[in-house]
């Protein structure tokens, strides 16, 4: 079984404690108690490479990253430094996360929060709304194109803005044919666990003018993001090297900051 099969092996088995807990509707009443979803893409389209910091607790790759006793208070640094938007990673598992973590940074933070998770039914897209997230990782190797298509279109129809996450050149494709305008780019092979920055120059120039493009996985530090912008990245998403280092609110400031680097002024 592939690292991807395990793990959403082991988060159906989650799903379908919680759905046994939670019904449909109740789910959707929730989401009607939300504010509307904010759209990440003005700020994502605008000068300058946008930062997506991350609340990681651990990953299949690198086991415990950082205990983060306190989600809200990591993502109001993030956002004091200049991240456009948060990504929490939501899985049990193998990742140590949990919607609580969601639903407590959308509680402190005004910039739009993804829910990064191994979405594969829309009873997870209405989860992350009910939550408060305003965008939903959808990982083209974990689904069917007519999955794909439909959680694509159902994500948008919730008010969140998807972001299809893609691997290799074939999963391009699929991602531009279900009509994706946010392409997450994912570095890390999911057979390998490796991270190949490379995966990013490869694959950035199939991905159409007009759509956003994403570079996830690897980021050191700023040099990083100005290698991934070089190759066409309008927004970077980071994860382990912030939960890992002393300041995070300084950290993304120092992305952020690389990405108006002057080498940069040709983006869009
Ligand atoms: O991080 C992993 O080990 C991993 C393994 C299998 C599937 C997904 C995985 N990570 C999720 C992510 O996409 C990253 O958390 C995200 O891109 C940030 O990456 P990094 O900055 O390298 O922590």
């Amino acid at each position: 079984m592939s690292v991807l099969d395990e793990i959403l092996a082991g988060v159906a088995a989650d799903l379908e404690q919680r759905m046994a807990r939670t019904s449909l509707d109740d789910l959707k009443a929730q989401a009607d108690r939300q504010n509307p979803a904010l759209d990440p893409m003005p700020a994502f389209r605008a000068d300058g490479v946008s930062v997506i910091a991350e609340v990681k607790r651990a990953s299949p790759s690198r086991g415990d990253l950082a205990p983060i006793k306190d989600p809200a208070g990591l993502a109001a640094d993030y956002a004091a430094g200049g991240a456009a938007a948060i990504s929490v990673l939501t899985e049990e598992r193998r990742f140590g996360g949990t919607l609580d973590d969601l639903r407590a940074v959308r509680g402190q933070v005004d910039v739009p929060v993804l829910r990064k998770d191994f979405i594969t039914t829309s009873y997870q897209l209405w989860e992350a709304r009910a939550a408060g997230a305003d965008m939903a990782l959808l990982i083209v190797a974990a689904l069917e194109q007519n999955a794909l298509e439909s959680l694509v279109e159902r994500a948008r129809s919730i008010g969140l803005t998807p972001l299809v996450e893609v691997h290799d050149e074939e999963e391009v494709e699929r991602a531009v044919e279900a009509g994706a305008d946010l392409v997450g780019v994912n570095a890390r092979n999911l057979k390998t666990l490796e991270v190949e920055r490379s995966t990013f120059s490869r694959l950035s120039p199939l991905i159409p003018d007009g759509v956003v493009k994403v570079a996830e996985s690897g980021v050191r530090g700023p040099h990083d993001v100005i290698e991934y912008a070089k190759a066409g990245a309008h927004v970077v998403l980071v994860g382990e090297s912030l939960v890992k280092g002393d300041d995070p609110r300084a950290s993304v400031a120092d992305l952020v900051a690389a990405g108006v680097h002057p080498a940069l002024q040709h983006r869009w």
